[in-house]
């Protein structure tokens, strides 16, 4: 595979201004797609994303007479599909790519079974592929489920409840990861025609229908904005419009807007989007934690620019980032190696970033693991030196206009 170049020259460090279509929600967009389905795809989603993750799920749910199913590298497909399939009783047999092969689908699996599925591994326990052969249902209207796994087999299992003759109440046990990725489900299902009640860490869904004939637009991606905010806290002078967000977000990535304040970068939201200023270049910053817990996808963003930086800045909430893409913890520690910092854990979940980021003496090769957050979170580091990138591909999994992005407001991208 070659690897490709990205370098800017040291005007655009200097001033980096333009506008950005982002991409949209693709955890939006998967919400919106399995509601539709269930209510008989009848609904007009507008904005859906152009992600793979998206238009793989958009693909699968239209080939109903496929016998397998495979959700590339997908976890919000793998799990939203897994209790889709698994309710309607259907026969299909699900899997991913190596990867996906291990990420952790047994607690989502086991809730399903309660419930009345006949779910079976293919290869190891409690990880796809798996195969689903019938549904009978076994008069559970209760379920407890842990909540600091994936918040995907909650949002999983919540969407496909209403279509249980007595609805389900969904306990979460012990402590809640990713709780806004709940909370846009529940929001898109009441939307759609469901109410439900949350009551502390118990959600009450009743058996019901969602409408048809539902008009849902989905807003811009804030995952993917969190990288022009890092490019704009990069540079001296920024002046970046997204488009298509808005302050009243479903999506708990919106938590950049508060990040990126106290790093210098100040969101002023107009008619068609989000307006990013740099107003300051944050000096004297007291020492601080940021919890990621709710953010997950946030993290590499914002470790990358902290590290670079030289930000004082803790994180804690980072479990969940060991069963993404790839390692992501791991792969964070790798790749900042090259420039001279680690990432440490220096108390049980708080890692702490130490040394100074100095440029290597040649050309940094950032490896991307298969994973689009490394390549979009490291990218921002061109503005201040080149880089190479070792899969420039990898963006399509949610951001596939990444590179041509950059390229507009100036970055210069070219094969090795
Ligand atoms: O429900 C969703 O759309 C998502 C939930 C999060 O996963 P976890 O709940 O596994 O943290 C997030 O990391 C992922 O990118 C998208
Ligand atoms: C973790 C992610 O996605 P998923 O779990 O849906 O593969 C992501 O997009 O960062």
């Amino acid at each position: 595979m070659k690897s490709s170049l990205l370098q800017t020259e040291p005007s655009l460090y200097k001033n980096l201004t333009g506008t950005v279509q982002l991409p949209s929600s693709k955890s939006e967009s998967n919400r919106a797609l399995i509601i539709n389905a269930l209510a008989g795809f009848k609904s007009t989603l507008q904005n859906l994303s152009e992600a793979r993750d998206t238009q793989t799920l958009q693909r699968l749910l239209a080939d109903t007479d496929a016998p397998v199913w495979d959700v590339l590298d997908a976890g919000t497909t793998m799990r939203f599909l897994t209790a889709y399939a698994a309710l309607q009783g259907l026969h299909k047999q699900l899997t991913g790519t190596e990867r996906m092969c291990q990420r952790p689908i047994g607690i989502l699996v086991d809730a399903l079974r309660v419930l009345g599925a006949q779910i079976e591994y293919k290869a190891a326990e409690g990880f796809p592929p798996i195969q689903i052969t019938d549904f009978q249902y076994s008069g559970k209207n209760k379920i407890q489920i842990v909540g600091n796994v994936s918040s995907q087999y909650i949002s999983a299992l919540a969407m496909v409840a209403p279509l249980l003759p007595d609805g389900l109440t969904i306990e979460l046990t012990g402590a809640v990861g990713s709780w806004p990725y709940i909370q846009m489900t529940l929001d898109l299902m009441s939307h759609f025609g469901i109410k439900l009640i949350v009551e502390n860490q118990v959600i009450r869904i009743p058996a019901g229908r969602y409408n048809e004939n539902t008009a849902f637009a989905v807003e811009s991606d804030w995952s993917g904005a969190s990288y022009w905010y890092s490019m704009a806290a990069f540079a001296q002078q920024a002046n970046i419009l997204l488009k298509g967000l808005k302050a009243n977000s479903l999506q708990g990535d919106s938590q950049i807007v508060t990040f990126m304040q106290e790093l210098g970068v100040q969101t002023y939201f107009e008619a068609d989007g989000a307006r990013l200023i740099k107003t300051h270049e944050p000096t004297d910053l007291a020492t601080m934690t940021w919890d990621f817990t709710d953010c997950p996808d946030l993290a590499q963003t914002v470790v990358v620019l902290a590290a670079a930086k030289g930000y004082p800045i803790s994180f804690t909430g980072l479990q969940s980032l060991r069963i993404k893409e790839t390692d992501r913890i791991k792969a964070l520690q790798q790749e900042l190696e090259t420039f001279g910092v680690k990432l440490t854990e220096t108390s049980p979940s708080v890692f702490g970033l130490v040394g100074k980021w100095q440029a290597p003496p040649h050309l940094p090769l950032i490896h991307t693991y298969d994973d689009h957050r490394m390549a979009m979170a490291f990218a921002p580091v061109a503005l201040r030196q080149a880089v190479r990138i070792e899969d420039i591909g990898v963006v399509a999994k949610s951001y596939p206009r990444f590179w041509d992005d950059l390229r507009s407001m100036g970055f210069r991208l070219s094969n090795l």
